[in-house]
């Protein structure tokens, strides 16, 4: 993976000094972030200058159909990308203890010491491959406790209690990965990511293969994080449950965020046509898909990339729209819907 240079800094050492637009200071902050991965004969345009900023007590879902780039942000967040990526543009952290990493720049060693885990946990997409396939649940966990500080006598009692939490039962915890089904592998991604206790979660798609009281289990769980002061960035499908937890809502599409809303004015009055068409697709709205299909992210149009799918669309859409920057409410649209968003 190629980035831009790494540096560990204090807070107060200049630049946004972690205060988003709404003067809060953030503790995630996502400036111009871009990702590509180069092909043989083509560059995929994974994630393309985002903007985000998540605060303390702040979930954040990433909603978007599949393949927009929501995976791809939340692992150059981590440093998890491969070696075809080059990752350009900012993502600071500010550390409740005052450091502020520079994500996109940071050391490998940086990263594995400081962040990963630590400041910054991951519910993978895919836990099934995540997970040791030599260790049991309860090996893992207590492993993942005591490397966080946690005593050997202290670590079994947590590590039940985290699997509690997430809803599997102690006796699941005895089980290798491959003995477990997708929903029970999901559940104990979440338990170990949340371990270690991180300010900052990031959960992609951490329902997978839940039934639906396991679903809102889960949700809720996320939910309280947020309530007694952590941070999450949800990466959903599922409108739903971004509705029934997010505080904010960042749309993705083809690579960009397209919209960033508080949850209910972005469910009450989408300003994005996409946002839109997302709603309307939804089964209790008018169960009407979005026309078209998305772009190839290997040919991405100069202009708008939803315009080929836009009943809007006009010839100023053949120009970018500016992105959301900042903090919520803004929309990338030439021809928003919600009168008065500002464009
Ligand atoms: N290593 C890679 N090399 C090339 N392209 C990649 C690589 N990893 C991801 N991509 C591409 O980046 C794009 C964004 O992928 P990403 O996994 O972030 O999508 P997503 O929005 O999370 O979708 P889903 O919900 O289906 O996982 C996709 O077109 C994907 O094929």
């Amino acid at each position: 993976m190629t980035t831009t240079p790494g540096t560990v800094d204090p807070a107060d050492s200049g630049g946004t000094g972690g205060v988003g637009a709404g003067g809060r200071p953030g503790l995630l902050e996502v400036d111009g972030l871009t990702v590509r991965f180069q092909l043989r004969d083509a560059v995929v345009q994974a994630v393309t200058d985002l903007h985000l900023t998540v605060h303390p007590g702040e979930l954040l879902a990433v909603v978007g159909e599949s393949g927009c780039g929501k995976s791809v942000l939340a692992h150059a967040l981590l440093g998890l990308l491969p070696g075809n990526a080059t990752v350009t543009g900012q993502a600071r952290l500010h550390r409740p203890t005052g450091e502020r990493v520079d994500l996109t720049g940071a050391s490998e060693r940086q990263l594995a010491r400081v962040v990963r885990g630590r400041a910054v946990g991951l519910v993978p997409q895919s836990p099934a491959t995540a997970l040791n396939p030599v260790r049991t649940g309860r090996r893992l966990l207590e492993e993942t406790l005591r490397a966080h500080g946690h005593s050997r006598r202290e670590a079994p009692a947590a590590a039940e209690r985290v699997a509690a939490e997430v809803g599997l039962d102690p006796t699941d915890l005895d089980r290798y990965p491959h003995e477990l089904s997708g929903g029970m592998a999901q559940r104990l991604a979440t338990a170990l990511a949340l371990a270690p206790d991180p300010p900052l979660l990031l959960a992609d798609e951490p329902t997978t293969g839940l039934d639906r009281p396991l679903v809102d289990h889960t949700l809720d769980l996320l939910r309280r994080r947020c309530d007694s002061g952590g941070a999450v960035l949800l990466i959903t499908h599922d409108l739903a449950a971004a509705r029934r937890v997010a505080d904010t809502v960042a749309v993705m599409y083809a690579s960009r965020i397209v919209e960033r809303r508080p949850t209910a004015e972005l469910f009450a009055a989408p300003a994005h046509p996409y946002t839109a068409g997302l709603l309307d697709a939804l089964p209790e709205r008018a169960f009407r898909p979005v026309p078209g299909h998305p772009p190839m992210l290997t040919d991405l149009p100069p202009g708008c990339a939803f315009a080929p799918r836009c009943g809007r669309a006009t010839d100023v859409c053949r120009t970018p729209p500016a992105p959301p920057a900042g903090g919520p409410g803004r929309v990338a649209c030439h021809h928003p819907l919600t009168l008065g968003a500002p464009a």
